[in-house]
C-alpha cells in the first residue's frame, strides 16, 4: 500500500503545555482512519499541523510524494474544518463544483458531479440554494461533498458528522468509504461512534500521545 501521509516525531507546545508529544502516524491509500480523543486532547491541533496551517516545534509531515515539509497544494490535500468554510455567495452546487473548476475541470462535468455528490448525501433537491438558506446539518453535508469533489489524495476532516442524524451519518460514511476506495486516504477527528466503528483503523490521542485503538 502506498503511504499518502507520513508523520514522525511531531511535537507542539502551546502556552507552556505539550499538547502533542512525538506523534507518528501513516495513512495508506484506501484507508479511512478515525482519530478520537477527549475534548481539548489535541485533535484539531494535529490536523492543523498536517494541513500545514501550523508549524510543529519538532517532527516532520510528508504528504504523498511531495518533499517533507512542503505545503501541499489544495488538489493534493483537502481540509474539512469544523466551521465548513462554504462560500455564501455561491449556490450549493457551485460550492461543491469549485475544487473541480479551480483544478481546470469542465463546467458541465463539475456541476454534474456536484449534483451527484449532493444527491448521495440526501440534498440533491437543494442544489440551487445558497448556504444561508439551509440548515447547519445540510451545510455540513455540502462541505463534505466539496471536500471529496476534487478527489484529493488526502482528506483531513474535523468532526464531519457532528450535526447529522443517524441515517444521514450512514450516507456520509458511505461517501467517505467510496472516496478512499478510489485511491485516497482520509483522517477524521471525531466523537461519532458510528463513523469510528466503520473506519478501517482507529487512532486515539491521550495526554498528547497517539496510539492505535485495538
Ligand atoms: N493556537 C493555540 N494557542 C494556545 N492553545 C492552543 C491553541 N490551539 C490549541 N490550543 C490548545 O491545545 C489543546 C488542544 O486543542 P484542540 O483544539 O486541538 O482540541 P480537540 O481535541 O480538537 O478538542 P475538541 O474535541 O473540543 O474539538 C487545548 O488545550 C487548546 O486550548
Amino acid at each position: 500500500m502506498t503511504a499518502l501521509l507520513s508523520v514522525s516525531g511531531l511535537s507542539r507546545r502551546f502556552l507552556g503545555t505539550d499538547v502533542l508529544k512525538d506523534v507518528g502516524l501513516e495513512l495508506a491509500e484506501g484507508e479511512l482512519v478515525t482519530l478520537v480523543g477527549r475534548s481539548g486532547s489535541g485533535k484539531s491541533a494535529l490536523l492543523a499541523l498536517l494541513a500545514g496551517f501550523d508549524q510543529p516545534d519538532r517532527g516532520s509531515v510528508r504528504i504523498a510524494d511531495l518533499p517533507a515539509g512542503m505545503p501541499p497544494p489544495w488538489s493534493t490535500m483537502a481540509v474539512l474544518p469544523q466551521s465548513f468554510g462554504l462560500l455564501d455567495e455561491l449556490t450549493l452546487e457551485e460550492n461543491v463544483a469549485s475544487p473541480m473548476l479551480f483544478g481546470g475541470g469542465r463546467v458541465t462535468e463539475a456541476m454534474a458531479r456536484a449534483g451527484d455528490l449532493l444527491g448521495r448525501l440526501g440534498i440533491g433537491d437543494l442544489t440551487r440554494r445558497y448556504p444561508g438558506e439551509i440548515s447547519i446539518g445540510q451545510r455540513q453535508r455540502v462541505a463534505l461533498a466539496r471536500a471529496v469533489a476534487g478527489r484529493p489524495k488526502v482528506l483531513l476532516a474535523d468532526e464531519p458528522t457532528a450535526h447529522l442524524d443517524h441515517a444521514t451519518i450512514d450516507l456520509a460514511v458511505r461517501l467517505l468509504l467510496d472516496f478512499v476506495d478510489e485511491g485516497s486516504a482520509c483522517l477524521v477527528a471525531t466523537h461519532d461512534p458510528t463513523l469510528t466503528a466503520r473506519a478501517h483503523r482507529r487512532l486515539q490521542l491521550i495526554d498528547g500521545r497517539i496510539s492505535e485503538v485495538q
